[in-house]
């Protein structure tokens, strides 16, 4: 069969002492819940202790609520994690576009690893396959604890 080439191949660091945020929508909170879970196993397999974990209500909110979290001073990374699921309407879209924009300033406004952690699913199945809901398919939570360790270690070099 043919040998699939995507994903991330998960190395672990040693990220102790850093401070990490997770920041989640309450929105979908199935997905999201396993997905904080997800990075929470990924950091702690890292030596991370100090994570914190805060909510907001849906994605919309995240870059709002992670840039004061930035301000604080008191994380060496982020990660944001939502799940938008694509509706009859364009909510979808308008959300899902704005927020991935907010996310990708905040990067590189404050040159601080905050990871991109919202899944934009057409339909309930794909969300769970990728928040590993149920032990189905693979919890990508997992991909962005390692993501931010890996970040904020060459951050700070
Ligand atoms: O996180 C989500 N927020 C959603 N909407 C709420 C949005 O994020 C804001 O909370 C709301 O617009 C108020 O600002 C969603 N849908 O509407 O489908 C969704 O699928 N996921």
């Amino acid at each position: 069969s043919a040998q699939t080439i995507r994903g991330l191949d998960l190395p672990t660091y040693d990220g102790a002492g850093l401070r990490i945020g997770i920041l989640s929508a309450r929105w979908n909170s199935v997905v999201c819940d396993s997905l904080v879970a997800g990075a929470v196993e990924a950091l702690t397999s890292c030596n991370v202790t100090d994570i914190t974990i805060e909510h907001v209500a849906g994605s919309y909110e995240i870059p709002q609520a992670a840039q004061v979290l930035l301000d604080s001073g008191r994380f060496d990374g982020i990660i944001c994690i939502g799940c938008l699921i694509k509706g009859g309407t364009m909510h979808f879209e308008y959300i899902s576009e704005a927020v991935t924009q907010g996310i990708m300033r905040l990067n590189l406004d404050y040159k601080v690893p905050v990871i991109y952690g919202i899944l934009g699913c057409l339909n309930e199945e794909q969300a769970k396959e990728r928040a590993g809901v149920n032990g189905a398919g693979h919890n990508s939570g997992k991909d962005w604890g390692i993501t931010v360790v890996e970040s904020c270690l060459l951050t700070k070099k």
